[in-house]
């Protein structure tokens, strides 16, 4: 039949599998951790991408394209830029029937692509700031348990990799970007994230700091990247000899960030906002904001349904929404609403003979169904506003289970309990690198160990004598712990 056969609150892993593909977002494909991407999906991709491209481009930040290809020696050129991550490395070896001298990498990330070139276009303190973006897909070839849109062997981003003669000017950036990730979330996807920074332990190696927004799965009860903004510091720039004559004639090096986020967004919409009757599309990224399905009755004037199914359809176009008309004379009303609901439309809009006869429509709202009826003459507005509601109710919804699901502990016990009521836990800590190492060696599991996700740049307040509530030491820092993607 039409609906899910798995409920989100009894089998989370099918229903989500289910929902991703119901809703036509995603088509399996014979490659373990590869996805098709389809029409649902990239109508998502581009609304956002649409957004931050714009955004970027008020900083003077600019597109280019790198290859996808990466010879060795530059990709290895540091080891511990990659020391743990070369069997997720993907290679061509061959074309056609002979194999190729040299083996060439697929990229997985750019920083060894573009930085050479980085170092050869950057001479002068009036090169900098250099500020580049690439919109772009990459493959790590990971096997962990493939999962569409939130771990795939192949994925789309944005990577941004910017360079200045400066630490301030690259701490600046860092955050405004920082800021553009939380504004995708909370105001196109209508989820709720922390800011924060990485530990030591759970940063970007090849960097000085990494800061992140985490978004949180209630279902699993696991944190979840949502992206990173990343200053490198000038790492990069001694592996790479970017450096440059500053104003007084010295030779400097140059500071730089990297930033990204994916289609991983996508995967954390769903799981956040989907429910039992499959997709739940906050309204900023649905290509199809409002669906009008006509319904007939017998002897009724069918001409004057359909009428008015095309003129609410045009005036509501004209307001400026996405809007579609479902006139397929092969599927019954009924069939129509399930299907919409499955592809996560917000709004519905049914028109009948009695709609017609009282130039009204009636309206159904996908978040929480309720249905409303409403004249034709102020339609538009009544929609503007519906709109704008269903994206609030949707984040405060969302807002309210993340923090229910959130436990503030001062004890090892309190935090193991915690853990095991899939918790986002926020404890005093100490800062210290073994002590986070201990934290996961002792909750190691088949579960998954707890790590830190970040320390939210907002802290609350830390009183005098505070001890962590791992080793007992005095507390330096609150820090959101918790198991994740
Ligand atoms: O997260 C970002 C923002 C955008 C640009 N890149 C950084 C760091 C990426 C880390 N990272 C992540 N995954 C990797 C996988 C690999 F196979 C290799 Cl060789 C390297 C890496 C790697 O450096
Ligand atoms: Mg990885």
């Amino acid at each position: 039949g039409l609906g899910l056969s798995y409920k989100k609150d009894e089998n989370f892993g099918e229903w989500y599998s289910e929902v991703v593909v119901n809703s036509e977002m995603i088509e399996y494909y014979d490659i373990s951790g590869c996805y098709i991407l389809r029409p649902w999906t990239m109508s998502v991709w581009e609304i956002m991408q649409a957004f931050f491209d714009a955004e970027i481009k008020k900083m003077k930040i600019k597109n280019c394209y790198f290859p996808l290809f990466v010879s060795p020696g530059v990709l290895q050129r540091e080891k511990d830029h990659i020391e743990g991550f070369a069997p997720e490395v993907a290679w061509v070896t061959k074309s056609g029937s002979s194999d190729l001298e040299i083996p060439i990498a697929i990229r997985p990330t750019s920083e060894t692509v573009m930085y050479p070139y980085y170092s050869k276009w950057i001479r002068g303190h009036r090169d900098l700031p250099l500020k580049l973006n690439q919109w772009c897909n990459v493959v790590r070839w990971e096997f962990s348990n493939p999962t569409p849109f939130i771990r795939s062997r192949e994925f789309l981003w944005q990577e941004g990799h910017t360079a200045f003669a400066t630490k301030e000017e690259a701490d600046v950036e860092v955050l405004e970007i920082l800021e553009l990730y939380k504004r995708i979330y909370e105001e196109y996807l209508a989820i709720p994230v922390v800011k924060g920074k990485k530990s030591e332990l759970e940063k970007f190696a090849g960097g000085l700091y990494t800061t992140s927004v985490e978004a949180f799965i209630p279902n699993t009860g696991r944190g979840i990247q949502g992206a990173t903004s990343h200053c490198l510091g000038q790492n990069f720039a001694k592996m790479f000899e970017i450096n440059f004559e500053n104003e007084k004639g010295e030779r400097a090096m140059a500071w730089q960030n990297s930033w990204a986020y994916s289609t991983r967004t996508i995967g954390v919409m769903v799981m956040v906002h989907g429910d039992d009757k499959g997709l739940v599309l906050p309204p900023k990224v649905a290509s199809v904001q409002v669906i009008v399905i006509p319904v007939p009755y017998k002897d009724a004037d069918t001409k004057a349904i359909f009428d008015a199914c095309s003129t609410t359809v045009n005036m509501l176009t004209e307001s400026g929404f996405r809007v579609e008309a479902d006139l397929r004379d092969n599927y019954s009303p009924g069939w129509k609403y399930s299907h919409w609901e499955m592809k996560g439309v917000p709004l519905r809009i049914e028109i009948g003979p009695k709609d017609v006869a009282k130039s009204q429509v009636r309206v159904v709202r996908r978040d929480n169904f309720a249905k409303i009826d409403i004249p034709t003459s102020t339609l538009v507005e009544e929609v503007k506003d519906i709109l704008v509601n269903i994206h609030q109710s949707l984040f405060d919804a969302a807002k309210q289970k993340r923090d229910e699901c959130i436990k503030v502990v001062h004890t090892w016990d309190e935090f193991v309990e915690a853990l095991n009521q899939k918790s986002l836990i926020l404890a005093p800590w100490c800062d210290e690198e073994d002590v986070e190492k201990d934290v996961k060696a002792r909750t190691k599991g088949d579960m998954g160990a707890a790590k830190t996700l970040c320390s939210p740049l907002d802290q609350p307040e830390l009183p005098e004598g505070t001890l962590c509530f791992a080793s007992g030491k005095p507390a330096k820092k609150w820090t959101y712990w918790g198991r994740s993607y």
